[in-house]
């Protein structure tokens, strides 16, 4: 296993274009392989979980063209839903964004599917999007332990009619009807049961299915309704927006540690949620500026907060070791589905951060974090989680420095993390 020694870091400074948004990227992919014409996708995401999106489209027969840093790739379009004549097996990775969007597509034409993944990829659920595809019609078997990729689809076309589906363990099961849902036999009426959590992950699906020519009718994110004889267009070209979770290492970086950072490429426009990590920073006491594409932040004295954070899970996590520079306890709720991502997140979180002298309450859905006097070195184990490595970096700013095992894990969305902290530290 490799490891990272960051040493103490006295400034952060400067300017930094964010990558690509990762929900954006695939979910643009997946839209423009569906729709009629050619797609020019700019500021793709060059990462692992979009690279398992592009195989995956590739094996699926959709052409496209990449350049050199596979950050632009025209997608040609095959105006309608994907059928196949062989058995096709997708090999999807840890990418919640290709499963579960491909698990409900697949459904649409004629053809059978099998969708796989890495050994955690087959702990994380699917029963709630695979039960309201059924409820459609659809014909989905797991292969190995029920409710769990990897599954297999006898695809015959998907019907239309009513459907429920439950928005209390993911969004990204709704996202991935929502998508689907143009494309099948007539018009489709989607019911929400229970909280939806990590709702403006819905809004990005929204924006992009308009962007590509569908309207979605949305009641109050409890009923949506999606009118048949839509069909995706191409919008032409598509910007993808800087990713805002990944942003938010950086923003928080500069409001720990006394320096000042513009993220470009995301900002006042973005359709992520994820920005609004960027206001729970002002509150814990960091200057903050917005321009529609950028944001700056800056130092303040941070205090703790306690917040519900369930609208932005993957940003929350940066909040969980901001909170070792902040006065008092710091608690994050309604934070559940942390258990069901990359790793069980609140789990991770609280075994890593007691690792460095800190106080740490681990309840069923919330985290409850009090600062240490001094931060001690560690080794912070990352359990194969993106998030985990890049939000450990932030340790850095302390006199102990840390280390982290294995960093290259952030790879599902970052590769270059490491680098670009380190060009923009002193
Ligand atoms: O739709 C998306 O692009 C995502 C939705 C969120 O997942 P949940 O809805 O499962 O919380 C988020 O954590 C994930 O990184 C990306
Ligand atoms: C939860 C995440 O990923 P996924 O899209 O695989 O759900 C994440 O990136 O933090």
């Amino acid at each position: 296993m490799k490891q990272l020694r960051l040493d103490y870091i006295s400034k952060i400074q400067g300017e930094i274009n964010i990558p690509g948004s990762k929900s954006i990227s695939n979910r643009a992919l997946l839209l423009a392989a569906l729709a009629k014409g050619t797609t020019r996708l700019t500021n793709l995401l060059d990462s692992d979980d979009i690279r398992y999106m592009l195989k995956a489209l590739q094996a699926l027969g959709v052409s496209y063209r990449l350049n050199e840093d596979k950050t632009i790739c025209d997608v040609d379009g095959l105006g309608g839903v994907i059928d196949s004549e062989q058995l096709k097996t997708l090999y999807l990775g840890n990418a919640g964004t290709a499963m579960r969007p491909l698990c409900a597509a697949l459904t649409l034409g004629v053809g059978t599917f099998e969708l796989t993944g890495e050994p955690r990829m087959e702990e994380r659920p699917i029963k709630d999007l695979v039960d309201s595809l059924s409820q459609l019609g659809a014909n989905i078997e797991y292969q190995k332990n029920e409710g769990f990729p990897p599954v297999k689809i006898n695809a015959n076309s998907l019907e239309g009619g009513e459907v429920s589906i439950s928005g209390s363990l993911s969004s990204q099961f709704l996202t991935a009807l929502l998508m689907a849902a143009p494309l099948a036999k007539s018009t489709v009426e989607i019911k929400v049961t229970g909280e939806l959590v990590s709702k403006p992950y819905i809004d990005i699906t929204l924006e992009l299915m308009k962007r590509f020519g569908v309207n979605v009718v949305n009641d109050n994110y409890q009923n949506f309704s999606i009118i048949t004889g839509q069909k995706y267009v191409t919008p032409g070209e598509f910007l993808v927006e800087g990713d805002a979770s990944s942003a938010s290492y950086f923003l928080a970086a500069a409001a720990i540690n006394g320096g000042s950072i513009k993220v470009t490429g995301v900002g006042r426009l973005s359709i992520q949620g994820d920005t609004a990590f960027a206001d729970v920073l002002e509150k814990m006491g960091a200057k903050i500026q917005w321009g529609d594409d950028y944001i700056i932040s800056s130092v303040g004295k941070l205090n703790s907060i306690d917040l519900d954070l369930n609208h932005i899970p993957d940003a929350a996590m940066t909040i969980a070791t901001t909170a070792l520079f902040a006065s008092g306890t710091t608690k994050i709720s309604n934070i559940y589905n942390w258990r069901i991502k990359e790793t069980d997140r609140l789990a991770a979180m609280a075994t890593e951060l007691k690792k460095v002298g800190a106080e740490v309450t681990e309840g069923h859905d919330y985290i409850e974090i009090t600062p240490p006097a001094e931060i001690k070195h560690a080794e912070i184990d990352t359990y194969n989680d993106h998030r985990m490595a890049m939000c450990f970096s932030l340790l850095s700013f302390s006199h102990a420095g840390i280390t982290i095992n294995d960093p290259e894990c952030t790879a599902k969305t970052f590769p270059s993390y490491f680098e670009q902290l380190k060009e923009l530290s002193s």
